[in-house]
This record gives structure tokens, sequence and C-alpha cells, in this order.
């Protein structure tokens, strides 16, 4: 197809797309956003409320907002909101820290949960192709339980399971490639041999149902600032399935993961309950504007954005096909559905200077060493008409 042919498609995809009515609750520009995995845009209700929090909780209320807006328990509540994301059912959830703190208290906590067998486990798997900051934890993690550390791409994950596994670390999504894994199959896989799976959701929570109790995951970890749009540097969440809480031995025990912080003693008793996931005070600002950018959800299935996403990203594969010169990019995302996350990923030389000169032309994706050009879709605020538009002028860069 060409351009006569593509816009009238993407105005007509436009027209009976069930989510376009929700850009509007997004502050955005004329350009086209594809970064949203990287960090998501702002929702409108965001600045209303961090200024309530700040002149009104903080400013009038002070010390009382602890119990009387809620502060000492968002972490617990906001996880509950996150829930049904990434199919979870309420009191699994915690928000708190950075993503990579959470994959610290879920790689030592999954090795400690490993080591209750007494069967000498003293490996952990984590995904080779991983965003760097998992690989570099999960290490010190393994250093400091005694395991060793095995690196494996997903693919080699079931061949490298073993009665030696204690814990694997892996993405739902590959944050350069897009690839989606078989979370179904692979924890199915980890659980055979005994061992305790973890995943990072950072690329899939908000883009695509995940299914954390429907397939037993152990421990998972992820984001809020990417497709849940809570901000620069939101709190990160932690879950923790149900009948694991009990036996859930965090590594940061806090006094906010104490049974009884307010007792303030010198012995530790943990929380019931996911609680425990907990560490110390939580970060209020940053909480509470991502629990604004929430309501976005408030109508809105996981299944349906899933939906869009997918057409979205058919979309630009077909646009980028046609415009674009044969041979100039090559796409590394997975064409099959099954496979592919919300994202798609073109490897191209020149990759960097190529999304410099698509920023300044508006099109906002980004670079990706070595030879990456990354596009991510928001279903919730991204159209096909801007899909249309990046491919051309993705096109006219070569
Ligand atoms: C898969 C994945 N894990 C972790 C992180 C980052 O974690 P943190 O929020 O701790 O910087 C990112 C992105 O920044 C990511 O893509
Ligand atoms: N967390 C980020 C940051 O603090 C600055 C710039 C980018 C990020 C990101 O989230 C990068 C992202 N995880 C990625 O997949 O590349």
């Amino acid at each position: 197809m060409s351009e006569p042919e593509l816009r009238p498609k993407a105005e007509k995809l436009d027209a009976t797309d069930e989510l376009a009515g929700l850009r509007a609750q997004f502050v955005l520009d004329d350009a086209v956003y594809l970064d949203g995995n990287s960090l998501g845009a702002l929702p409108r209700s965001v600045p209303g409320r961090v200024e309530d929090v700040v002149r009104r909780q903080w400013g009038s209320l002070r010390i009382r907002s602890w119990d009387e807006s809620g502060w000492w328990t968002a972490p617990e509540r906001i996880g509950d909101r996150i829930a049904p994301l990434v199919g979870a059912a309420p009191g699994q959830i915690v928000v708190g820290d950075s993503t990579s703190v959470n994959v610290f208290k879920a790689v030592v906590g999954a090795v400690r949960l490993a080591a209750e067998k007494g069967d000498g486990r003293d490996e952990v798997l984590v995904d080779a192709t991983t965003f760097p900051t998992d690989g570099y934890i999960a290490a010190s993690a393994a250093r400091l339980t005694g395991c060793m550390l095995r690196p494996v791409t997903p693919e080699e994950v079931p061949g490298a399971l073993s009665g030696r596994t204690a814990a694997v670390l892996l993405n739902h999504v590959d944050y350069r490639t897009g690839r989606l894994h078989d979370l179904p199959s692979l924890t199915a896989s980890i659980h055979a041999v005994g061992a305790v799976a973890i995943w990072d959701l950072c690329h899939s929570a908000g883009a695509l149902p995940v299914g954390l109790d429907e397939h037993g995951v152990d421990l998972a970890v992820g984001c809020t600032y990417k497709y849940l749009n809570g901000g620069p540097g939101s709190p990160a969440y932690l879950y923790v399935r149900e009948d694991l809480q009990p036996r859930f031995d965090s590594p940061l025990p806090g006094w906010n993961s104490h049974a009884d912080p307010f007792g303030m003693t010198p012995d530790y008793t943990p929380a019931p309950g996911a609680l425990r996931g907990r560490v110390g005070t939580p970060d209020i600002l940053s909480m509470l504007a991502l629990e604004a950018a929430l309501e976005v959800w408030d109508d809105v299935s996981i299944e349906s954005v899933r939906t869009k996403s997918l057409a979205l990203t058919d979309f630009f594969l077909e646009c980028v096909e046609s415009y674009v010169p044969e041979g100039a990019v090559e796409s590394v995302t997975p064409t099959a559905h099954p496979e592919r996350g919300s994202q798609v990923a073109l490897r191209c030389t020149d990759a960097g200077h190529v999304m410099r000169r698509l920023i300044d032309r508006g099109v906002i994706g980004d670079f990706r060493e070595p030879d990456i050009l990354r596009f991510g879709f928001t279903p919730l605020y991204v159209g096909f008409g801007d899909v249309e538009r990046a491919a051309r002028v993705l096109g006219e860069m070569f």
C-alpha cells in the first residue's frame, strides 16, 4: 500500500478505535510519542492531585496525613490497584522502592525459599539478554547467597534447569527486541525442577495481560513509569504469591515491613502478607502521583489494550514496509503475536543519528545500543494516524 491508501486506512482505524477517547486524558503535543516504554506520558489527573498532596495533605494536615490521607497504607492500596492489570488477586503486591531494589528482594527471597528444600540448590539463572540492572543485581544477590550466577537466554532456560537451580529471573518482554517470552511455559518448566520463578514485568505491565496468579508465578517485579504512566522515578512493585508470603524472608526487613512497626521493638517480626515486601518510609509524593495516574485505567480492560497494541504494531510494520526503502531497516521484533510485546525495534545503520533526526522531526522513540531504533506503542494515547506519520517520517530518513 502507498500513502494515499495508508492515510485513509489510519483514519478508519482511528475512527473505530474504542480506546481513542483516552488520549484526551493525557498531556500531549503535536509530536508522535513512541517512548512510553521508557517514560509514559503525563495523565491530566496527576498535577492537581500532587498539588493537593503537597498543599493540603502535607501543608495543612501534616503528620495527620499518615492516617487521615491514607499515606501509611498507600503501598498495599496502590498494589491492589495494579493487581488486576497483571492478573493478581488483591493482597499480593506492594508498591515501593525501585525495580532494581525489588529485584534484589526477589532474588534473595527466592534463593531463601529454595533453600528450605535443603537439597543444596546453588544456581541462579538470569536472562543473559536482560536490561542490565537485573543482571547486575542478580549477580550480587547470587554472591551474597553463595550461589553461582548463570546467564542464559530465555530460550536456553529449559535446557539449563536442573536440581541445582534455586531461582530463575526472566523478563516478560525484552527491552531491546520487544520479544514477549512465554511466561506460562517457562514458569511451568522452572517449577518442574522445584525452582522459584521471578519475572520482571517492566515492559509488559499495562501493555498486555500477564496472568500472574493463573500461571502460578512465584515472585514478580516491575516499574510503574512506563505503560502505567506513574512519572519519572515513580515507585516500582513487588508481587509475592499468596501461599509463599508466610515464608518470604526479605533481605531488606525495614521497619515498614514489621508486624508492629510502631511497637519499635529491637527484635524483628515480619508483617503478614505482601506487606513484608515493604522496607522503609514510602515515597509519598511519587506514590500518590502514581495513584492518580492509575485512575486512567478505571474503565479500561487490559485485554482491549492488548488488542489495540497488536493492531498498532501490525500497522506500524505494514507502514514501514511501504515507506522505508528495502534493506534500510530490519525488524528484530517477532512478527508472531504471541511473541510480541508493545514495541517495534528496527535495526539500522547509524541508528543513533537516525533517531536524533526523527526526534527533530517530531517522532519520539529511542536508540538502544548498538544499532536499534526502538518504538513503544502505548495504546492509551497512541493512535493509528501517529503510527502512519512515524513510519512516513522514518521513510524520509533514507
Ligand atoms: C526490564 C527492566 N528492569 C529494570 C529497569 C530499571 O529499573 P530501575 O527503575 O530500578 O532503574 C528497567 C528500565 O529502566 C527495565 O527495562
Ligand atoms: N528508567 C530510565 C531512566 O531513569 C532514564 C532513562 C531511561 C530509563 C528507562 O526506563 C529505560 C528503559 N528501562 C529501557 O527499556 O531502556
